[in-house]
């Protein structure tokens, strides 16, 4: 199976946009979909696993949570966002609204009487193959904090899990060990050290000739399915 380091993720997705002509948004609503679909796919227990805290980053690993706790309520969970630092644009805006419209609570703190102990799943969307270099706050004391109940509540990672680096992975005691992780359009060379147990690819958006062009091989989806099990 096929790894891609960090600036070919980049270059793929520039791609996308640039040559391929699609939008953010239309990519980060299949990306989204794909997680919520492979998320349910496993965790589909309702009287185990309904409350779902999704903690969203700034960038559009985050813009991926959002659109996922929005599937995710459609699928019948009661997911929850957990969203620090809010970006303030249109696309980030229209997203909030929509959960906000769907009856999904944004908070910007978890307090005492909302706390991580308090869900049955936690989605890890606070950073993807954006993340660079030391982590900055306030995402280092949620990533600890999240840390905490790893072991109590499976953590799912969309993309990367958050605070690994994109090629070395995890990199010092406090790198999160998700459970599950989606990786969209294909592994980054970090999944080399995941030893979770289910490892999904998503996004199925990536043609055929721009999956040549990168030499790209990965399991191939079956039907019509959102997400394959690698
Ligand atoms: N082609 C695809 O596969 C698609 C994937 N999608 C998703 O997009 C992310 C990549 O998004 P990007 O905005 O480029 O970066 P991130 O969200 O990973 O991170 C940027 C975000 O994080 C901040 N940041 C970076 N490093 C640090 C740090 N050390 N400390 C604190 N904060 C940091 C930065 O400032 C930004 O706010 C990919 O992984 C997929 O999840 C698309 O949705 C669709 C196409
Ligand atoms: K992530």
């Amino acid at each position: 199976m096929s790894y891609l380091t960090q600036k070919q993720a980049q270059d793929i997705d520039q791609e996308l946009f640039n040559e391929y002509k699609f939008s953010v948004d239309q990519l980060m609503e299949l990306a989204g979909l794909s997680c919520a679909s492979a998320i349910s796919s496993i965790y589909n227990d309702k009287n185990k696993f309904l409350k779902c805290l999704v903690v969203a980053g700034g960038g559009n690993n985050g813009g991926d949570g959002l659109v996922c706790a929005r599937h995710l309520k459609m699928f019948g969970y009661e997911p929850t966002v957990f969203y620090p630092k809010r970006t303030d644009k249109e696309l980030y805006n229209n997203l909030v609204k929509q959960c906000e419209k769907m009856d999904i609570d944004i908070l910007d703190k978890l307090e005492n009487n909302n706390k991580y102990s308090d869900y049955h799943l936690i989605v890890d969307a606070i950073f993807g193959f954006g993340f660079n270099g030391e982590i900055r706050q306030p995402y280092a004391d949620i990533l600890k904090e999240m840390k905490k109940v790893e072991k109590q509540i499976p953590i799912i990672s969309i993309d990367v899990p958050s605070g690994w680096n994109v090629e070395s992975g995890p990199d010092n005691d406090s790198s999160l060990e998700p459970e599950c992780v989606i990786s969209l359009t294909a592994p980054k060379t970090c999944m080399k050290h995941f030893k979770g147990k289910y490892h999904f690819i998503g996004g199925r958006f990536v043609p055929d000739s721009l999956q040549k062009k990168y030499n790209l091989v990965l399991p191939k989806y079956s039907g019509c399915e959102q997400f394959v099990k690698v």
